[in-house]
């Protein structure tokens, strides 16, 4: 069955006053609304208008119009979500809509409101998000999928629909003669997300009729286990260094050696090893004895070991020159 939205937005307690990241979409729409009634003069809204269709324009003037009738009162954000090659326009959307949030938030600290940000995803968008992740052949950090809360950049994020159904929150909102924008771009074939949605939450939805709790529960059972992993990692690199001391990793165990690596990789150097590379950075580390074998992987920085230390230079523009003359720290 899955939560009602009522029930969830009774069971939600946010610190108050708050904003709501509002697209105009059904589910933020739903959100708002909803929150809107339960908290009067509490509640605000953000949209952000991605300048990435000519549709934007008009989503804005929707947004308006809803606040203004709901009395609830809306900044508009505008940004300009440059998709990388390879990349999404929903991923480039998405981050420039991140970006945009902490900006604001710090651009204008007296504004409480905008320190508690509240989005609408909801169970079948968790589930598009595992089955993403399985797709990609993510670790755990990707099959945890979405928190239900977070802080970053000094902001509290937070998603109470989790375990509401997408089409209870259209019924709703039908049942309440409520209208909202239906982004074309959504129904996008091209795009994975969009794919899982049409094609395979049907079949999952005949096949296993409860397949969002119990996919949803799977997530929660990852982020646990991902929880205790960074916890691993953060006293392993206590313990080995930071930068981790060769002999160290080398006593490790090779999966604690990866988890090790990648939090280091991630907490220190914001960047993310692929697999491959992981692999090829444990077969170096492995083979490094301490006299002048050189570990060298491109991951967005230049690492080298020499006489079972590690070598760092942060520059990118200095790989190339990596394994030419790394610089000699020993
Ligand atoms: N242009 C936007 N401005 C503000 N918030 C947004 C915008 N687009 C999305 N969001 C927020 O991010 C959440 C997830 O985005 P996503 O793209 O999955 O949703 P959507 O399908 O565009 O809209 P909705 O969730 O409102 O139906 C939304 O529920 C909403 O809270």
């Amino acid at each position: 069955m899955g939560t009602t939205l009522v029930d969830a937005v009774r069971a939600f307690a946010p610190p108050l006053p708050f904003t709501v990241a509002f697209s105009g979409g059904a589910d933020s729409t739903a959100l708002l609304l909803a929150c809107a009634e339960r908290w009067p003069g509490q509640v605000q809204a953000v949209h952000i208008h991605h300048g990435l269709q000519a549709a934007a324009d008009d989503f804005v003037h929707h947004c308006e119009a809803f606040c203004a009738g709901l009395q609830v009162p809306l900044q508009v954000l505008r940004v300009h979500a440059q998709p990388a090659p390879g990349e999404s326009p929903e991923d480039a959307a998405r981050k420039a809509r991140y970006k945009a949030f902490s900006a604001l938030a710090q651009v204008d600290p007296a504004q409480v409101a905008i320190k508690t940000i509240v989005l609408a995803q909801h169970a079948d968008d968790q589930v598009e998000t595992l089955l993403l992740a399985l797709s990609r052949g993510a670790g755990l950090p990707g099959l945890a999928s979405m928190p239900a809360h977070w802080e970053r950049g000094g902001i509290r994020f937070y998603r109470p629909l989790l375990g509401v159904r997408a089409d209870h929150i259209r019924a709703w909102l039908d049942q309440r003669g409520v209208a909202y924008i239906v982004d074309p771009t959504n129904a996008d074939q091209r795009f994975t997300r969009n794919r899982i949605r049409a094609q395979l939450l049907p079949v999952l939805e005949a096949a296993f009729p409860q397949f969002r709790e119990t996919f949803g529960r799977s997530a929660a059972h990852a982020a646990q286990a991902q929880t205790l992993l960074r916890e691993v990692a953060v006293q392993d690199l206590q313990s080995v260094g930071c930068p981790p001391a060769i002999a160290g990793l080398q006593a490790l165990s090779l999966p604690r050696q990866a988890n090790l690596l990648r939090h280091w990789f991630s907490s220190v150097h914001q960047t993310t090893p692929s697999t491959a590379q992981l692999h090829e950075l444990q077969r170096q580390i492995a083979a490094c004895t301490t006299r002048g074998q050189k570990i060298h992987i491109k991951l967005g920085a230049g690492f080298a070991v020499r006489r079972g230390q590690w070598l760092d230079w942060y520059n990118p523009k200095a790989l190339d020159t990596v394994s030419a003359a790394p610089p000699d720290l020993s």
